[in-house]
């Protein structure tokens, strides 16, 4: 089913004790002014993923996601953390795929297939996030981008799992420099995302995909670009580290 979700990644920020301050702020928050039916994720760095389920208030509607995941289940991978460790944290999500991973991490399309691949099997939801960087975009190549990144990814995947799956458009030129791609922009590549999967695993699957909208979002542009009928969400970077910013964007999403 198509969901409305505003997710949180912290990525390399907050140390324990901010982070559950933070999260105990947008828990607040959430309790106070949030009614609809908006799903909130929040991702933190792993060693906070424990901490933070542990704080989680049963009134409050709200999932924990990790920012990567190794893709093999277990072995000698000194400082890796696998899909089952994740899980058994209490957390719900994870983030694949990221431009950082890809570009900072030399993550390629084959290994996030195989991290989709292990995330799926241990129960979890990834948060498979796709987009093109600015040379592309300015070379209009960013179609077959968005295009390979989901077809070498989905090398292991069936129809059915897309339906257990989120995406996220993320264009790496809009990530934390403060240019937010255009509701126009970022609506013309989600139907673009959701006709490619329509093509190839029906209408049905894609008329129930989530897919979500990352890039310098925040609560001035937020209500524009979930407006778009193909944006169903958002992924959250520096805003989601203000519990105001965040829970206005979630706002946003009614
Ligand atoms: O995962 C989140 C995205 O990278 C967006 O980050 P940003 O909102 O800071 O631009």
């Amino acid at each position: 089913m198509r969901k409305n979700i505003v997710a949180g990644n912290w990525k390399m920020n907050m140390d324990l004790e901010k982070g559950i301050q933070l999260f105990n702020e947008i828990q607040q928050l959430l309790k106070e002014e949030v009614s609809g039916d908006q799903e909130v994720i929040i991702c933190p760095p792993y060693i906070h993923l424990s901490s933070l389920a542990k704080a989680l208030d049963a009134d409050v509607k709200l999932s924990i996601g990790a920012q990567n995941c190794h893709h093999a289940d277990s072995g000698a991978y000194t400082g890796e953390v696998s899909a089952s460790i994740i899980a058994s944290t209490g957390a719900d999500y994870v983030i694949i795929g990221h431009s950082e991973r890809r570009l900072y991490f030399s993550e390629s399309n084959s290994l996030l297939a195989q991290k989709l691949d292990a995330v799926l099997k241990n129960g979890l939801i990834p948060i498979f996030c796709i987009g093109e960087t600015l040379e592309q975009r300015n070379g209009g190549t960013y179609f077959d981008v968005i295009k390979e990144q989901i077809s070498e990814a989905s090398f292991h995947l069936q129809g059915n799992d897309y339906s257990k799956m989120v995406l996220a458009y993320e264009p790496v030129w809009a990530i934390g420099t403060g240019l937010t791609a255009s509701p126009e922009q970022a609506q013309e590549i989600h139907s673009f995302i959701r006709n490619l999967l329509a093509n190839k695993y029906g209408q049905d699957l894609a008329d129930n995909l989530t897919i979500l909208y990352g890039g310098s979002c925040n609560p001035k542009n937020a209500s524009e670009l979930f407006a778009q009928p193909d944006i169903d969400g958002g992924l959250i970077g520096g805003a989601s580290l203000k519990a105001r910013d965040f829970v206005d964007i979630i706002k946003a999403l009614s």
